[in-house]
């Protein structure tokens, strides 16, 4: 599996993805500049990691949403491409109208970051299938704009069609209906707030992300 991590100003975790993708399939991802235009040939995947992109201004990932190389994400995911948003990378893919929704300052206005428990609600996805469905899974948290806003059509849509990926067992920012994570309607744009790259290795405290990016590689994997 050929990946990409993409990299704004302010991006504080693509390091973290880097590792975890590169654990996950034996490959270094490219790292790929904000600024640029193009995308390498042949990607997969393609990584946005968490941060503070341009410092938060505006909002959350609403200038990196502009930056010229989310045209190339945006082109990249409407091709069947498969693209994961982690944290900033989620408010990034929202910004951008690859996700639906927005992300709103936590219910408790406060900065949250520990550890939660999630439910996977759903294995159909190259994200999730390395987990059963209704498993629940440990993932750190760290951000103040984590609470997820749907309109009723919106999250009808969500749940008619399967596309909520996590939920909160107990949830820490207000978001909707528990929602840590959904997926696109072709169920290859996965953005979340919790961050499985923090949870790869047994040094980070936990493993239970591994199994996302060891999904990702077995359902990416190309067939030499
Ligand atoms: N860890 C992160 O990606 C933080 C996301 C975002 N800047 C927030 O605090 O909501």
């Amino acid at each position: 599996m050929k990946a990409g991590v993409i990299v704004f100003p302010g991006s504080n975790c693509d390091r973290d993805m880097a590792v975890a993708i590169e654990q996950a399939t034996g490959q270094k991802p490219a790292m790929i500049w904000h600024k640029d235009a193009a995308l390498p040939r042949g990607l997969d995947l393609i990584a946005i990691p968490g941060g503070f992109s341009f410092g938060d201004y505006l909002r959350c990932g609403a200038i990196a949403a502009k930056a010229p190389v989310m045209r190339a994400v945006a082109d990249f995911a409407h091709a069947g491409g498969h693209v994961l948003g982690v944290c900033n990378g989620f408010q990034v893919l929202i910004e951008a109208g690859l996700l639906p929704g927005a992300l709103m300052r936590n219910a408790g206005l406060k900065f949250i970051c520990r550890t939660v428990h999630l439910r996977v609600e759903t294995g159909d996805s190259a994200f999730t299938r390395g987990y059963e469905t209704g498993q629940i899974v440990a993932y750190p948290v760290a951000h103040h704009d984590g609470n997820y806003i749907a309109d009723a059509d919106t999250l009808a849509r969500l749940k008619g069609e399967d596309r909520i990926a996590f939920t909160y067992v107990e949830n820490p920012n207000g978001a909707t209906a528990d929602i840590a994570g959904i997926l696109s309607g072709n169920r290859r744009v996965l953005g979340m707030m919790p961050h499985p790259e923090r949870a790869a290795d047994p040094a980070l405290g936990g493993t239970d992300g591994k199994a996302l990016f060891a999904g990702l590689a077995a359902a990416l994997e190309r067939v030499a």
